[in-house]
């Protein structure tokens, strides 16, 4: 398996550092002080390096220092075959700068994959709280990663459907329906949307063993856990859904059948989730799934993923910190970064990793201390 891990992270003006220079350890690096103080923001840098953008912000101009005029990310990835240096740059007001060994993508997207990372924040809680368009948007993000394709049909199909809305609410508003215009964006949909589906069900196919592994390695008692892809697909072809539901549409001028509808559910003990976990299950949860989706980008890219655990102490009991302890002790990860409130906590969870690690210490002046081991 080949290997990109972080060295190197400069950072100018971004967030709350005016200006920090770290080198990383290829294995464990942990993050410790204050609430505020910026430890989640080096995670997001990091981030913004990999996937080009921050996890937590997507206005790139907030992720400037207040009040500077731009902001500097830069790193130096260690591969196989050397080192990549990768820059982004942005002024207020203007495109942002990013490049890779000093050349500029014609396509950002062209860079996402190459650093494989996975992120496990606290804000995850979002995927079992919010509505489905969140759950949606992270089984997209996944598999877009592994397949450009995928991301094409999703644009189309979005294009499509919401022409089709337009439509509908044309239609109402002058009184007349011309169900030939209609069926042509029912056809752009269909043929997206089944390719969509496909995809999806593939995917959430190769997700759910994983998670479900995951979670019961974490939470070792037996806790009946399950992940499942809701469509309407599953019971019926996208075509019936959209002509069984054209009534309906033409009376409430928008589509209301189709893949964009679709939703993953997540059970505890057969009821949801969101109703009956305790925050501890809920985090363990989350943890699991973006273990499945670290698996899944590993198949993908032949990478290990960088893995970001922001404040995932929190919340777990003894068992569930010592069974993900043990999981970084089985070299399952690759270079992981974490952060945390508790430096006891942090310097004895690292003494427990056999993995070579490295502590920083960061101040409320954003300054960044490496701690003696
Ligand atoms: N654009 C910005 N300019 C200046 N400071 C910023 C900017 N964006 C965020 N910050 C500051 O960054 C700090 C938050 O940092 P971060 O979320 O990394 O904290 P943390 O150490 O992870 O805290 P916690 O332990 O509570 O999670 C806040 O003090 C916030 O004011």
């Amino acid at each position: 398996m080949s290997t990109a891990v972080l060295k190197k992270l400069h950072l100018v003006d971004f967030k709350n550092y005016p200006d920090a220079e770290l080198s990383f350890s290829s294995k464990v690096n942990a993050f410790v002080g204050n609430n505020g103080v910026g430890k989640t923001n080096v995670l997001d840098a990091i981030h913004y390096l990999a996937v080009t953008k921050s996890y937590f912000n997507p206005v790139d101009s907030q992720n400037i220092r207040h009040g500077k005029p731009f902001m500097v990310v830069e790193g130096a990835f260690e591969t196989e075959n050397g080192t990549d240096t990768v820059y982004c740059a942005l002024q207020r007001g203007q495109k942002k700068v990013f490049k890779r060994n000093q050349k500029d993508y014609e396509r950002l997207a062209d860079h996402i994959g190459l650093f494989p990372l996975v992120m496990i924040s606290p804000s995850d809680r979002d995927l079992i709280l919010e509505g489905s368009e969140t759950r949606r948007k992270f089984m997209d993000g996944v598999i877009s990663q592994s397949d450009k394709l995928y991301l094409d049909d999703l644009l189309a199909y979005n294009k499509a459907l919401s022409q089709r809305n337009s439509l509908l609410k044309y239609f109402a508003k002058n009184r007349k329906w011309e169900e030939a215009t209609l069926e042509i964006y029912d056809e752009q949909l269909i043929e997206r949307g089944v390719r969509i589906n496909e995809r999806r069900t593939l995917f959430m196919d190769q997700m759910k063993p994983i998670m479900l592994e995951a979670y019961s390695k974490i939470a070792s008692e037996n806790e009946d856990v399950n992940l499942s892809y809701a469509s309407q697909l599953n019971e019926k072809s996208m075509k019936e859904c959209l002509l069984e539901s054209r009534d309906k549409d033409k009376i409430l001028q928008y589509t209301t059948a189709g893949i964009h509808k679709d939703d993953l559910k997540f059970e505890l003990n057969e009821y949801p989730l969101k109703k009956v976990g305790s925050q501890g299950q809920q985090k363990t949860f989350t943890i699991a799934l973006k273990l499945a989706q670290f698996e899944f980008l590993k198949h993908v890219t032949g990478r290990k993923p960088i893995l970001l655990l922001d404040d995932i102490f929190d919340k777990l009991d003894e068992q569930r910190v010592e069974a993900i302890v043990s999981m970084v002790n089985d070299h399952q990860f690759g270079q992981i970064f974490i952060t945390d409130t508790h430096a006891d906590r942090t310097n004895e969870i690292v003494k427990r990793i056999v993995e070579e690690s490295v502590v920083f210490e960061v101040n409320s002046e954003g300054v960044i201390k490496e701690l003696e081991a």
